[in-house]
């Protein structure tokens, strides 16, 4: 079978993200809203939106919600994204993301979402089955639906694998620390997903750097941990890098872990070392910071940000 180099992305809970503008946001007052906007997201959309804006193919699957799909599905045809999605009852969240544009602060309001049945959960399967025979990379990513067992994840993975695939897998919680157990090739958490999925907290370069270790002893290839502004720690089974990104005024945080994964993922389908992967991730969430909302930065934007990007073995994140 000759497969092409293709990213397929599944997101089984997407999401609208609603955009609000609000400078000096205060809890428990009346909050006055100067702008906002509407993108169709959920982890894998966003890393598929990244992928393309790079200028490479990309496949989305997953649940949408029949009430308002067709938001979704006209969004992928503008975009040129191969669109797999299986429609399942009800509609996709509306999630709220509050921009505090003095303090940058960024607040989510997260929606549980869609619910999936029994027939849902096959529908997507068969299809998941069918591009794994087709395309090589896939990222599983976001939080489950309700009604979806907590090891769907790593059923999913675990079939991907078995048809010869590589999954990078981007989750929190349970869905994260099941999913794991059928070894994904590489996983994104943040500092926060990191600390629950060892189960202690990562204050020190020392503890996130033997919380990595164990991981890559366990079989995982790749893990990329992000911590906001400061960057990310990239590491395989030859070497763990710290990686920075250029400062930025940021417009808006929300999506910036899936653009990390989408340039770090495009890297090694062009058969990049680990450093120009993690240097192409950082640099393409950069430019996603910069963007109102949760949109991709242009690929000029992200050719412009690569030389700015610090990629080092020492430390640098944590200094
Ligand atoms: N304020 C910022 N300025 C510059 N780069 C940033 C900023 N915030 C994040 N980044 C870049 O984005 C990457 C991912 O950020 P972060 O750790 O916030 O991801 P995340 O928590 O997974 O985000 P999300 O779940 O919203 O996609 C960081 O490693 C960094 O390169
Ligand atoms: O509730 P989940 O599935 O964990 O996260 C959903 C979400 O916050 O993730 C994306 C940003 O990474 C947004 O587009 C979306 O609203």
């Amino acid at each position: 079978m000759n497969r092409q180099p293709q990213i397929v992305t599944i997101t089984l809970n997407p999401a609208l993200d609603q955009t609000v503008y609000i400078p000096n946001f205060q809890e428990g007052e009346v909050n006055r809203v100067q702008e906002h906007r509407i993108d169709p997201g959920g982890k894998g959309i966003n890393v598929a939106k990244v992928v393309r804006a790079l200028g490479h193919p990309a496949c989305v699957t997953g649940f949408l919600g029949q009430d308002n799909s067709k938001r979704f599905h006209e969004y992928f045809q503008q975009q040129v994204i191969t669109d797999c999605f299986v429609e399942v009852a009800g509609a996709a969240r509306v999630n709220i993301k509050i921009v505090d544009d003095h303090s940058g602060r960024v607040t989510e309001i997260n929606f549980p979402g869609l619910s999936c049945g029994g027939r849902d959960r096959e529908e997507l399967e068969a299809v998941i089955r069918n591009l794994a025979g087709e395309y090589q990379w896939f990222v599983i990513a976001g939080s489950l639906p309700q009604g979806a067992p907590p090891d769907m994840y790593g059923r999913l993975t675990g079939l991907l694998r078995q048809q010869g695939a590589r999954v990078l897998l981007d989750s929190s919680g349970p869905a994260l620390r099941e999913g794991i157990k059928a070894v994904p090739h590489a996983i994104k958490p943040n500092l926060e997903e990191l600390g629950q999925l060892v189960g202690r907290t990562l204050a020190t370069e020392a503890e996130v750097k033997s919380a990595v270790a164990d991981l890559l002893a366990g079989g995982i290839q790749e893990v990329i941990v992000t911590i906001g502004a400061r960057g990310a720690i990239v590491a395989d089974k030859t070497e763990m890098l710290q990686v920075t990104p250029p400062a930025v005024v940021a417009n808006s945080t929300v999506g910036a872990g899936d653009a990390m994964a989408a340039g770090f993922v495009v890297g090694k389908i062009q058969g990049l070392p680990l450093a120009d992967c993690a240097r192409l991730g950082t640099a393409a969430a950069t430019a996603s910071v910069v963007q109102p909302g949760t949109q991709a930065g242009p690929v000029q934007e992200v050719e412009k940000l690569l030389s700015r990007v610090q990629v080092s073995r020492e430390a640098v994140v944590f200094k």
